[in-house]
């Protein structure tokens, strides 16, 4: 029944995919059976579950042996429960979104999707807490909570596919986070699995904001990447719906005044600011080039900086934005400024933004990066890879959400020089980033691409604390294995 193994895309490139654990058993026709007696056969796939073993951009695949579909949390506990007894693997995943490869299987670990786990929608106006089941996906919570006067606190390209779950279960960043602060700033409480004898289903944390009568362990959850728990329900405060959403582009020359208008405009945009994105000129030339796009900015500059803000008075957003313009012209930090007096304007500009990952995609081999630095030298790192690969690299490219210090420094090339290219960027980029204080994975996850690298620059007390805590909760280690924990 099972395809033979084969190796996922990015393992490859790391030369370093760890083999079958023979721990793990085989699933037989006995567990599927079982799996049909808890969830019903339909919702138990063995055929036709490709799009479940491989990631979108077609980076992973793995041979999972079969898709469990559950939609509550006692189909989950029964699942584990047998998983547990039988020592399977099992890989939770959400909407398949990740660029990482942490929801896709290795080996043959059962897939189990939380699609359908979209049934509790609960919100309270009031408080502006959100309680729900974590299928749902994201931008179908946006609108819902949008019906009260809410939003989302956080925003990313993949609103439309990725679902709560896999925001929650990667830390998720985006756009937003640099006026609404990351995920653990609006996490009040979770619903978990456990992968342990009982399956045993756990409320952590409650619907209060302020309840200080446990450890927050609810907190230990975002970003572990399905390997301690399976999250099935979040209660999570949302942000009020700004009445006023301005957005505009600044072309620059050097990143020394992409520095100096980020300074600015923390104090000229103050409360309102909620975005400050770069995309270096490498980065407009893929949109360009790919997708036929056009800047909006046309001087053609070093750097485009699209800055947004989200507040409660048009006017007032607006003129703040002017002076903001005004100031960075007239002190020649920027060689143009535009601001959107359109939604239309307002798309072009976050249009740009928002594809760079798609352009990139149909650039050939992609090198993805994400990486947390301080802004001292948030570009050098982009300049020295350019550098260090010459001609071997397609394209070098550096965007990113500069407000929070966070770069998606990506390296294109040809199938004929991928290898290259990678000897020439790995180990080279991590060990860089972790030298100069930074982090290698600021908001996409570990998953497969990065997992032999992550234990750079941490200490062998914090390691080995972490791995108790992987064994506290998931004692068999049957969930996502072959991860960093
Ligand atoms: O494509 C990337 O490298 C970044 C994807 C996403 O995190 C973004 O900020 O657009
Ligand atoms: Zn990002």
């Amino acid at each position: 029944m099972l395809k033979p193994s084969r190796l996922s895309r990015g393992l490859r490139f790391a030369s370093q995919t760890p083999p079958r654990d023979t721990r793990y058993a085989r699933i037989n026709d006995a567990d599927l059976k079982n799996f049909e007696k808890i969830l019903g056969k339909s919702y138990v796939k063995t055929e036709e579950i490709d799009s479940f073993n491989k990631d979108w951009t077609k980076w992973y695949s793995g041979n999972g042996a079969c898709v469990l579909l559950p939609s509550t949390s006692e189909e989950i506990s029964a699942i584990l429960r047998h998983c547990h007894e039988r020592r399977i693997a099992v890989v939770p995943q959400a909407g398949n979104t990740g660029l990482v490869g942490g929801g896709i299987p290795v080996h043959d670990e059962v897939i189990l999707s939380v699609r359908r786990m979209n049934r509790e929608f609960d919100f309270d106006p009031d408080t502006g807490v959100l309680s729900c089941d974590v299928g749902h996906v994201l931008e179908e919570l946006e609108g819902k909570v949008g019906e009260f006067g809410y939003m989302m606190p956080f925003d990313l390209g993949a609103k439309g596919s990725c679902l709560i779950g896999g925001n929650l279960s990667t830390c998720a960043g985006g756009i937003r986070l640099l006026r609404y602060g990351s995920l653990h700033s609006h996490l009040l409480g979770l619903r978990v699995v456990l992968p342990d004898a009982k399956g045993s289903l756990v409320e952590f944390g409650s619907e209060l904001r302020k309840d200080n009568t446990s450890l927050h362990a609810h907190h230990l959850f975002l970003g572990s990447e399905g390997q301690l728990g399976v999250i099935t329900g979040v209660k999570m405060t949302c942000v009020t719906k700004p009445i006023s959403v301005q957005s505009a582009m600044l072309g620059v020359n050097t990143f020394d005044e992409c520095r100096k208008i980020l300074r600015i405009a923390k104090t000229k945009l103050g409360e309102i600011l909620s975005s400050f994105e770069l995309m270096d000129r490498e980065t407009i030339g893929v949109l360009e080039d790919n997708l036929q796009f056009s800047n909006v900015i046309k001087t053609n500059p070093r750097f485009n900086i699209l800055v947004e803000t989200s507040g409660t008075n048009i006017d007032h957003d607006r003129e703040k934005v002017d002076n903001f313009l005004e100031y960075c012209l007239s002190e020649r930090l920027a060689n143009d400024g535009v601001q959107a007096k359109s939604a239309e304007e307002h798309r072009l500009m976050w249009r740009l933004r928002e594809s760079a990952t798609i352009a990139l995609t149909l650039d050939g081999i992609v090198f993805k990066n994400d990486f947390s630095l301080p802004l001292h030298s948030f570009y050098q790192l982009t300049e020295e890879v350019r550098a260090r690969v010459g001609g071997a690299a397609k394209r070098v490219v550096c965007y990113g959400h500069m407000g929070d210090g966070n770069s998606h420094l990506n390296v294109t090339s040809t199938k004929e020089n991928a290898d290259r290219v990678y000897k020439m960027l790995y180990p080279f980029v991590y060990e860089w980033v972790v030298k100069h204080g930074g982090s290698i994975s600021a908001e996409h996850g570990i998953g497969q691409l990065k997992r032999p690298y992550v234990n750079l620059g941490k200490s062998t007390e914090e390691r080995n604390l972490i791995r108790s805590l992987k064994t506290l909760f998931d004692p068999r280690e049957i969930l996502n294995p072959y991860k960093f924990l």
